[in-house]
């Protein structure tokens, strides 16, 4: 017969079993869970790092820029998910953490390739609705490119580690039998070149929105020239190359891309894009970081003058530094009563050190930026109150609009003196870059 004592002490060693497989299983819960959220945390992360993501309905992570959930594009992104899933589950993710997708996940994506956003040297650019639901931009390869799937790899990882508020983040990328592909955070609004010179139906771009497109270039630049280890000199900027998200906020594109690809449809050695290219580059064949100052210079002059550097911007600028306040002869007319003559004259001022014809001369994109900035501070502060108009008298405007229309005799006279150059570039211009 069992007595008392020993009923208390079996009693005692089955709560304690019971209480200690309870605290097992409540350790492997936590760990599940802890596991699951980390992988889920890491998968959000590889879809651009830098990017603020926000949690729409059902648990879908979409990047910022894509954010606009009621349109219709995204209406159909948490059902397009779901039959996703099943492939990818073989993901693979690059050394740099960049997703690996499957030629056939993009042709997916991009609805078998229908929807094209632009075409560019390395070939076409898709619009793509990626696994998570975020919409993306997949860039295509030529199949005639000459780079082989090691570099590319190499490409990726380099691209990879690459992240910041003002670059078009790598998000993910193919390499698929004789497929290859970089997908690339969505820009919703486009290329800046689009907005400047797009025609009628082109919305104008205020003062004020110029003014953060060239800090946020200058952001961007800052970071791959003075922020990436080791860094990277983007060799091909030009407004083509900055794109805008819904907001306006502009991203540096096309960065670190080797140009080796389009190597056989050089004709003198030369990277990068006529009218943007540093002249002391095409002379000396030495690109340095001063050569991307020259051309984010020249992007800001097509920001103030809304002339296009293969439109012979760069005589144009040539003739109004004749004349102390010269710029104001060749500001974009769209700007005349919408803009701070101070602060185009400000903007104008740092755009021609960096064009600086001695490289040395230009200043760093660090000291581009401080400038920005204070412009930028000095309207917070509401120092600068004059606008375009304001600073003109009723006889001035007279003035005005014959100087106006003395440009545009200029205009078309540089243009018919540079149609023989022009039709030297004509190769050049049709393949954009070089
Ligand atoms: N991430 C993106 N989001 C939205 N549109 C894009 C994106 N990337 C490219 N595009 C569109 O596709 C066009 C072509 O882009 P791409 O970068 O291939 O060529 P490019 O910069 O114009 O020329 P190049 O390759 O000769 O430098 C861009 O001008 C832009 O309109």
């Amino acid at each position: 017969m069992v007595n008392r004592s020993d009923l208390v002490v079996i009693g005692i060693s089955v709560g304690l079993a019971l209480g200690l497989l309870l605290a097992l299983l409540l350790f492997f819960a936590i760990k599940w869970f802890n596991d699951r959220s980390r992988l889920r945390r890491c998968a959000n992360e590889q879809n651009g790092p830098t990017l603020p993501v926000h949690t729409a309905k059902r648990g879908v992570v979409i990047p910022d820029d894509s954010a606009n959930t009621a349109s219709p594009e995204n209406a159909a992104v948490t059902q397009h998910q779901s039959r996703w899933n099943h492939h990818n589950k073989d993901l693979t993710v690059s050394a740099s953490g960049i997703p690996r997708y499957h030629y056939k996940d993009i042709q997916k994506a991009t609805q078998n390739f229908t929807t094209i956003l632009g075409q560019g040297s390395f070939g076409p650019v898709y619009k793509a609705v990626m696994p998570n639901g975020g919409l993306a931009a997949a860039k295509v390869h030529a199949s005639n490119s000459s780079q082989g799937d090691k570099e590319f790899h190499t490409e990726v990882s380099l691209l990879g580690r690459l992240h910041h508020r003002n670059l078009v983040n790598l998000i993910g990328y193919c390499v698929d039998k004789s497929h290859q592909m970089l997908i690339y955070e969505f820009m919703s609004n486009g290329n800046l070149e689009n907005f400047l010179y797009g025609g009628e139906e082109t919305r104008i771009l205020s003062w004020e929105e110029r003014l953060q497109i060239v800090l946020d270039i200058s952001h961007g630049i800052e970071y791959l020239h003075e922020g990436a280890v080791p860094p990277v000199i983007h060799r091909d900027l030009k407004s083509a190359n900055i794109l805008l998200d819904h907001s306006m906020r502009a991203k540096v594109a096309d960065f670190g891309l080797s140009k080796e690809m389009v190597l056989d449809r050089m004709t003198s050695g030369l990277k990068g894009t006529h009218g943007y290219m540093d002249p002391t580059y095409i002379s000396t064949k030495k690109y340095t970081m001063k050569s991307d100052i020259y051309s984010f210079g020249v992007i800001i002059l097509e920001l103030i003058t809304a002339i296009h550097p293969q439109q012979n911007l760069m005589e144009y600028i040539n003739l109004a530094s004749m004349s102390p306040d010269g710029i104001d002869e060749i500001v974009d007319q769209k700007l005349v009563g919408n803009a701070s003559i101070e602060e185009v004259r400000l903007m104008a001022k740092i755009a021609n050190r960096c064009v600086h014809k001695t490289p040395r001369k230009r200043p760093s994109i660090g000291e581009v930026t401080q400038f920005i900035l204070k412009i930028k501070q000095g309207r917070s502060r509401g120092r600068r109150q004059d606008t375009m108009s304001s600073s003109f008298s009723v006889g001035d405007v007279e003035d005005l609009s014959r100087v106006i229309s003395r440009i545009k005799d200029q205009h078309v006279e540089l243009g018919l003196l540079a149609g023989v150059k022009e039709e030297d570039h004509q190769e050049r211009n049709n393949t954009t870059a070089l």
